[in-house]
């Protein structure tokens, strides 16, 4: 890829890519194409490594089908230009109450295992001078769900991606999420799950928060 065309790409996610996310200096070098070919090749050599027969008419295109499904879908949220193009209106309403977004699905998936994380996130803002179109707060927390993480990075990650959309720091974000790697291997807790929070601005206030916490508790 042309130096520019990277370092635009880069700078397009610069506030939360960098230096949370561990990547190579040549992650952005292979086009999707070349990724998902080479992946195709070496996830090959894993099943057959396993001693799974490849001639298999069931097992043949998995390769190829996990390859697609790892760059295009699970880790698309490696390349910035999945990035989600963000909406903001004028207020002029002059709403400034908390806004909550809750119950966001959320699907990511646990580096340390590779196998998936499930849960919900909660994300909340006080609205400024600006609102944000409310698809794109679930589309922020997808986007950074879909790479390989650790729970504490990606709630950061979201808290960061809202607060340099909106150009302020009046965020908080909880994510309630299991871990299969707790709950289907290994220890075998399925009853257990991970709680990460981040607040930031107004929300560091006891009273903003206590109200964030009680709706978020509140059912529909
Ligand atoms: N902090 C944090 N840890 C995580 C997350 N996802 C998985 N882990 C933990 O990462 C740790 C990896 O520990 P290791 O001892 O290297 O791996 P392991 O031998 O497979 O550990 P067990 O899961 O205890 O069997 C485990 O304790 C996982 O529960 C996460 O999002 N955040
Ligand atoms: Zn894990």
């Amino acid at each position: 890829m042309e130096p520019h065309i990277m370092e635009a790409l880069i700078n397009r996610d610069a506030e939360t890519f960098f230096p949370d996310t561990p990547l190579r200096p040549d992650a952005f070098e292979k086009n999707d194409a070349e990724k998902i070919r080479d992946i195709e090749y070496h996830f090959a050599q894993i099943l057959q490594t396993l001693g799974l027969d490849l001639n298999d008419d069931s097992l043949s295109g998995t390769p190829a089908r996990v390859a697609k499904m790892f760059v295009k879908e699970l880790f698309s949220g490696l390349n910035p230009v999945s990035k989600p193009r963000i909406s903001l209106f004028e207020n002029k309403y002059g709403y400034h109450r908390m806004l909550i977004e809750k119950d966001i699905t959320l699907y990511s998936c646990c580096e340390h295992h590779f196998v998936p994380i499930i849960g919900k996130a909660h994300v909340a803002y006080i609205p400024a001078t600006q609102v944000i179109g409310l698809s794109k707060i679930n589309r922020l927390v997808q986007y950074y769900a879909k790479r390989p993480q650790v729970q504490e990075r990606l709630t950061i990650q979201i808290a960061n991606g809202l607060k340099a959309a909106l150009g302020h720091n009046d965020v908080a974000v909880i994510v309630d999420a299991d871990h299969l790697c707790v709950a289907a291997r290994g220890i075998k807790d399925v009853q257990s799950s991970t709680v990460t929070s981040s607040y930031s601005g107004k929300f560091q206030n006891e009273n903003t928060r206590a109200e964030f916490l009680a709706f978020v508790r509140t059912g529909k």
